[in-house]
């Protein structure tokens, strides 16, 4: 198993209820899994804890069976990524060269770039169709253009787990149909994904594994198709859908039932 959550549980340092309460899931190679929860549940804090930005208040992390407590922070950083939801432009360095930066967990202190982190950084921006950004500069591209190069900087990393952010925020519609894509290509490279959305259909559309983050800070996980239903849905949104076969595209989608009368956001 490449990752391993055990009843993990954090807390901001002024709040006075944890954000999580005994989170445990486990991820393999190759697995995809969503997370839903309302705005605040903390889907955001639970990926700042795998990718080891925030240290827990209790329970452990195993990343390929290590326990990332006393796992060698270089080590840690070569085997999962993060694609945060908002990233803020510092310096003007080209896509190119921000991308690179993606290879530094490979590289030894002080040490630059070479061409070989460099080919790797212009074979993914070609898959990635960006390699037209190259030689912009990153605070001159656009909100959906920037993910789109935090992408590339995760993937060049070359790790074992990727975490996203809502990685379809600020896409294009057309785009994030591409990056659902992604994500299957990457889990079927062997990538373990765990990404956080707002669309249950996107959810849906992966399949794999989906866990639902409630208002308590408590983690549900189950196969996709499962756990997203009218019911579960109400839960977390306060809202009512339908969950409908769509023959002509062979599949169920989830759709707002906008007749249905709407509860209130507390
Ligand atoms: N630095 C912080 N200090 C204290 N509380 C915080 C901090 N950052 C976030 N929070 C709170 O923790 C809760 C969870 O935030 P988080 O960003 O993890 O939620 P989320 O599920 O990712 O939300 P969204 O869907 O809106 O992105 C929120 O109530 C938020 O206000």
């Amino acid at each position: 198993m490449i990752l391993e959550v055990e009843n993990l549980s954090y807390r901001y340092r002024k709040a006075s209820s944890p954000i999580l309460r005994d989170v445990s899931f486990q991820l393999d190679s190759g697995e995809i899994m969503t997370i839903l929860g309302c705005n605040g549940a903390g889907k955001s804090t639970l990926l700042n804890c795998l990718g080891n930005v925030f240290e827990p208040i209790s329970g452990r992390i195993f990343l390929g069976g290590e326990d990332l407590r006393t796992m060698d922070l270089r080590k840690a950083a070569r085997m999962i990524s993060y694609v945060p939801q908002n990233h803020t432009a510092v310096y003007s360095y080209t896509v190119r060269d921000f991308i690179v930066m993606g290879r530094a967990p490979h590289l030894g202190i002080l040490q630059s770039p070479g061409e070989k982190d460099y080919e790797i950084a212009d074979q993914v921006m070609k898959e990635l169709g960006i390699s037209r950004l190259a030689d912009k500069a990153y605070t001159e591209i656009s909100g959906g253009e920037r993910q789109q190069a935090l992408i590339g900087r995760a993937i060049v990393q070359q790790p074992k787990i990727i975490l996203f952010d809502e990685p379809t925020n600020h896409l294009d519609y057309g785009n994030q149909l591409r990056m659902i894509r992604l994500v299957r290509e990457l889990a079927e490279k062997g990538y373990a994904v765990l990404m956080t959305t707002h669309m249950p259909d996107h959810a849906m559309l992966l399949g794999g594994k989906t866990a639902i983050l409630d208002r308590e800070g408590r983690l549900r996980v189950g196969k996709a198709e499962e756990v997203i239903n009218e019911k579960t849905m109400d839960e977390i949104y306060r809202i009512k859908v339908k969950i409908v076969y769509v023959p002509e595209i062979e599949r169920k989608v989830c759709v707002f039932d906008e007749n249905a009368a709407v509860g209130k956001e507390k």
